[in-house]
């Protein structure tokens, strides 16, 4: 596991330092051994709310927030039937001048959620160089990617339609869903269905015999439809 130093200078990351170290325990005060630890990363432009959905999921809890300064950390376990899931999510910042240094806080992800704001196209359009950002460094089933339309809550406001956002994701083969970190639609589904999808894929792996465990060997192209492809993860 690598880490990169981060610039954690706002109140913010303060607050999501001291998240870090309370998630390595339950909330009822045990320590668990996680079965599985994945790297999950949340890109997209500035002021889509890639924070308020880590601060959501990690924290049941919506907040104003201050734009992230080059990356923040969270840390939240799952404890599924079969497996204990912790996930380190690293929260990029949005900023353009943050963007050369992104590809750095995404290497070795496993699960990228591409966060767009359904109440401004440009951040759709925004996604969609995310994405080609993504194809050059990652090989076939590397990593699951998941087209995220968040801010459901702007009903009024909305210039991003479901179907837009769906029909993109089904073109690309990504996993599409629409959340809001303010009204707490989704948030949860979207990480639980990443944690079921990528225990599968282990599951998967361990009965698949070496030579045909293509990740290794494939270049991914994210517009032919694969194993990941959604038809959506969660209800929207
Ligand atoms: N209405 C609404 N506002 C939201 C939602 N999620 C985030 N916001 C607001 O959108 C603004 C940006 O939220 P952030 O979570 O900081 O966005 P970000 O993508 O992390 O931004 P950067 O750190 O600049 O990349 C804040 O004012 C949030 O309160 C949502 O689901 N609904």
């Amino acid at each position: 596991m690598e880490f990169l130093p981060l610039k954690i200078a706002d109140r913010k990351d303060m607050a999501q330092r001291k998240m870090w170290k309370e998630m390595t325990v339950t909330s009822d005060g045990h320590h668990l051994n996680p079965t599985y630890v994945y790297k999950v990363v949340l890109l997209g432009s500035m002021a889509v709310g890639k924070s308020s959905l880590a601060f959501r999921y990690v924290k049941n809890s919506f907040r104003e927030t201050m734009p992230t300064v080059g990356c923040s950390f969270f840390k939240q376990m799952i404890r599924l039937e079969t497996a204990n899931i912790m996930f380190e999510i690293w929260d990029t910042a949005g900023q353009e001048k943050y963007h050369s240094v992104c590809h750095l806080y995404y290497r070795g992800a496993r699960a990228a959620l591409l966060v767009y704001d359904i109440s401004r196209k440009e951040t759709f359009n925004r996604a969609k160089l995310w994405l080609r950002e993504l194809e050059k460094d990652f090989l076939h089933d590397e990593i699951m990617i998941i087209l995220v339309g968040n801010k459901t809550d702007l009903v009024t406001e909305r210039e991003v339609t479901s179907e837009e956002g769906k029909e993109f994701a089904r073109s690309k083969g990504l996993l599409h869903a629409e959340t809001s970190a303010k009204s707490n639609h989704q948030v949860t589904d979207v990480f639980m269905a990443i944690a079921q999808k990528l225990l599968q894929q282990e599951q998967q792996k361990e009965t698949m015999p070496v030579q045909s465990q293509s990740w290794k060997k494939s270049h991914v192209d994210l517009r032919a439809p694969n194993s990941n492809q959604i038809k959506k993860c969660c209800k929207s």
